[in-house]
């Protein structure tokens, strides 16, 4: 069961920094709930569009609006042809996570809030568009194709997988990405999500908020973390090798990623799920090795340093298997942490106060100022 540390320290751990009614992470006896519901229980048996309407409208929908919800994103998947070209403009060689960055921030120029009432329908906007983004300039910078940013496919994951591989995805990969979606779409005041409620209350508009966000999860201590994981696992050819090199990172006292977290204690509920998943994706594809690897350095994990592997880990190898490139992971992090942001900052908004903390001055004692020409 995942518990809360005991917090305490630098990197504000263990202070209450406001209020959400949005999740709850490591209480006892429920690891990860969104507005109440198990995350566990929503991986089995909900769809992620079912989750981003919990998330970002506050309740389950009922059938006839979830298929009202998934009717209106379809409908607002396709990119505006100067988002196209900016895109195209951005070379092969640019990380993805940048690409998101800017694709978020062109939109909000050329489709702004204007106002705080469309918040709902310009989350929605970027909820639908962002596979499309990621996309369109993967495949345009690597394969030179301009690919239709629009699929019949009824769910987020479908779409992009469909829009990345040219094909219709198999049953078993859509609902892995939709358990993967929903798994990551929301996580209390993490960094991330700390970012955009900062930014949400100076009152500014939704567009920084979630282009600021990206720029957080970027990061190989947050987010990044899958590809970054995913690099480690792939260096090793066998589980005695994959031992041997985690002893050594140890000994280096190297990060290892994919594992630890800033607030659970001994386990992520999500991690159970997502390495499930990746265990049916290895049989699938018929994996001898990566599988096998990723449990060798998750077993020397915890017997050296009561580690354990955090959402991202098992992520590494279950995207793989899909055959997802390395560098797309942390993207898809972002067209489902979409949905937690953008809560959490009409949250924000509903009861805002700037968010502005006092820091302990270590610099020098007050003294005089001294003329350039007598320095
Ligand atoms: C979806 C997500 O964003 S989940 C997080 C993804 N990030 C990663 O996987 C990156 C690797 N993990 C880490 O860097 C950390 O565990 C974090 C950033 C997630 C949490 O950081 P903290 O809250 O500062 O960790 P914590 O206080 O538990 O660290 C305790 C000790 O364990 C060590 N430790 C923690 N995680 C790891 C790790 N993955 N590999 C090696 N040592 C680690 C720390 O260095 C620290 O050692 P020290 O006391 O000797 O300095
Ligand atoms: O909560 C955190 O610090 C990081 C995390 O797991 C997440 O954002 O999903």
């Amino acid at each position: 069961m995942a518990e809360a540390k005991v917090l305490s320290g630098a990197g504000l751990r263990g202070q209450v920094a406001g209020q959400t009614a949005l999740s709850t992470v490591g209480q006892a006896g429920a690891g990860l709930t969104y507005r109440g519901y198990d995350v566990r229980e929503l991986a089995a048996d909900a769809q992620f569009e079912e989750v981003a309407y919990l998330l970002l409208y506050g309740e389950l929908p009922t059938k006839a609006q979830l298929a009202d919800y998934q009717g209106k994103l379809s409908k607002l998947r396709d990119l505006p042809q100067a988002l196209k070209e900016v895109l195209e403009r951005i070379p092969a060689d640019a990380h993805p996570m940048d690409v998101m960055r800017t694709g978020c921030s062109f939109l909000g120029n050329i489709e702004p809030e204007k106002d705080f009432s469309e918040q709902r329908d310009k989350t929605d906007r970027l909820l639908a568009a962002f596979p499309a983004i990621m996309c369109y300039w993967y495949r345009f910078s690597h394969d030179g194709k301009r690919i239709n940013c629009v699929t019949d496919e009824q769910s987020i994951g479908g779409h992009f997988l469909h829009l990345l591989h040219d094909k219709k995805p198999s049953e078993l990969h859509v609902k892995v990405m939709n358990v993967s979606l929903i798994l990551y779409a929301e996580h209390e005041f993490n960094a991330s999500t700390f970012t955009a409620r900062v930014c949400a209350s100076t009152l500014s508009d939704l567009y920084s908020c979630v282009t600021a966000a990206i720029g957080s999860l970027r990061g190989p201590l947050h987010g990044g973390a899958n590809e970054a994981a995913m690099e480690m696992i792939e260096r090793f050819s066998s589980p005695e090798e994959a031992i041997k090199g985690t002893l050594g990172m140890l000994e280096r006292k190297d990060k290892i990623m994919g594992f630890g977290h800033a607030i659970y204690k001994d386990s992520d509920p999500r991690n159970e799920v997502i390495k499930g998943w990746s265990k049916k994706l290895a049989d699938e594809v018929g994996d001898k090795v990566l599988f096998a690897v990723s449990e060798a350095i998750d077993k020397t994990m915890w017997e050296q340093k009561k580690l354990f592997p955090n959402a991202d880990f098992y992520h590494a190898s279950a995207y793989h298997f899909m055959g997802i490139p390395t560098k797309l992971f942390t993207p898809i992090f972002v067209c489902s942490r979409l949905t937690g942001w953008a809560a959490h900052v009409f949250e924000q908004r509903a009861n805002n106060r700037i968010i502005r903390p006092s820091a302990e001055y270590t610099g020098v004692e007050q003294r005089k100022f001294v003329p350039i020409e007598r320095r």
